[in-house]
């Protein structure tokens, strides 16, 4: 469904307080921060905005960023899949400061409207609420197919329907990708790896999942949408991208996200315990959302067809990491550790020699600039919100994926 109500969402957007527009893009690359320039006018960019052009031609449509001005060769038609969720609408972003037209399909079970508002209304955007497991028609040229809840909290709470999402989801896009002669770009994950028995993880290594466990229905269904991928473009000569992404985190996650990262921040700014699965000696590598969106962007546009790993090679202890969010924010919030979480990959480190060479990207955000926007966004979330918010713990949702 068509977003009805432009002109009552950009009425929202005028009022946006400075604070509140400065987090809407408070992780933006320096590439990025070109959005953080809002043009203040009546009609806030209403439908029916009017639009001008700057000195370099690009246009400036009011009450929104100013996006480049692409001619109709370079500008492409682009959907997003889960555009509204934490990593979507970050990419978002750049697709349109870029002068694309950006379509966004949600159905909003973990994205948000809030994480796209900014652009409602804007003439190069369009939202559409939809689920993908329903077949979706409309003309596109690239396809950013994002759409599957990543966090174990919210894969695990409908196990069927993330099977669902990434089965016939990945096929109902790959059938739009086939109709329109669209790339289709699939955000597969370093889940496919499993509990990996071979380090730092390559491309080539072919996982170690277990099938039938409480992760199965994340790890089985993104390696399916990922065979959909290969079937489509031998059988099709569909063109597709695979990038496996590595745990990323940054503004934007959901305060009820579940994941490490979040957790551990909301604990530590409200001064209740770090809670550590298990003995806090896995490890995970953390990417800042910036760096992905860069890598997702250069993987389209390159000519590479098998999976590439997207994620920072820096690796720590998940006691480490809790030490280290303790340390940056304060606090009196004391680490403690919970049951350990069935089938957690003992150790998880990104091998990235591929994507250097053949899309000449690495990550550039050092953790403790990334942690530093990350625990602001969270801090002014806590701040706007009047009752405290309770991380949400595998314990307290899924006794069957606590080890016995
Ligand atoms: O963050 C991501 O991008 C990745 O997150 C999850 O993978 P996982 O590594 O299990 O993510 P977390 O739930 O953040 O857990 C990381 C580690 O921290 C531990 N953890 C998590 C939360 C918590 O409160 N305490 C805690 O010790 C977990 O047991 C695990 O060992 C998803 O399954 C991946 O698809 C996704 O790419």
């Amino acid at each position: 469904m068509f977003c009805s109500a432009p002109a009552i969402c950009s009425f929202r957007l005028l009022f946006l307080s400075e604070k509140r527009r400065e987090f809407i893009f408070g992780s933006q690359t320096a590439e990025e921060t070109s959005a953080e320039r809002f043009v203040s006018s009546p009609n806030g960019g209403m439908n029916g905005e009017t639009k001008d052009r700057t000195t370099n031609g690009n246009v400036r449509s009011h009450g929104y960023p100013e996006v480049r001005n692409l001619n109709y060769k370079e500008r492409k038609r682009i959907l997003v899949t889960g555009g509204a969720g934490f990593v979507g609408s970050h990419l978002v972003d750049r697709l349109m400061l870029e002068g694309h037209e950006v379509y966004v399909v949600d159905n909003y079970f973990t994205g948000r409207k809030k994480n796209i508002e900014h652009w409602i209304g804007h003439g190069n955007f369009e939202m559409i609420q939809h689920d993908i497991v329903n077949p979706l028609f409309i003309e596109v040229d690239e396809i950013y197919h994002l759409a599957s809840p990543a966090s174990p909290i919210h894969y695990m709470y409908n196990p069927i329907k993330t099977i669902k999402t990434n089965t016939l989801g990945t096929m109902n896009m790959l059938g739009l990708a086939k109709r329109t002669r669209a790339k289709l770009l699939l955000a597969s994950t370093s889940e496919v790896y499993g509990d990996p028995e071979i380090h730092p993880q390559v491309e080539t290594y072919w996982g170690h999942v277990n099938p039938i466990g409480p992760r199965a229905c994340y790890d089985e269904g993104k390696r399916v949408a990922e065979t959909l991928c290969y079937g489509y473009e031998q059988q099709e000569e569909v063109q597709v991208r695979v990038a496996r992404i590595f745990n990323t985190y940054g503004p934007r996650m959901h305060m009820e996200d579940g994941r490490v990262v979040s957790n551990f921040v909301l604990q530590a700014l409200q001064n209740v315990p770090i809670t550590i699965y298990g003995d806090g000696e896995q490890t995970r590598s953390f990417q800042y959302v910036s760096d992905l969106v860069d890598g997702l962007i250069r993987l389209m546009k390159s000519d590479y067809t098998q999976p590439v790993n997207l994620g920072n090679q820096e690796e720590h202890t998940i006691k480490e990491f809790a030490e280290i969010i303790h340390e940056i924010v304060g606090g009196t919030s004391e680490i403690i550790n919970k049951p350990a979480v069935i089938d957690d990959p003992r150790r998880r480190r990104p091998d990235i020699t591929l994507a250097k060479s053949v899309l000449g990207w690495s990550p550039k955000v050092p953790l403790a600039e990334g942690l530093a926007k990350t625990i602001a966004y969270f801090r002014n979330e806590l701040e706007k919100t009047a009752q405290p918010i309770r991380p949400v713990n595998l314990d307290s949702f899924f006794h069957y994926s606590i080890q016995a």
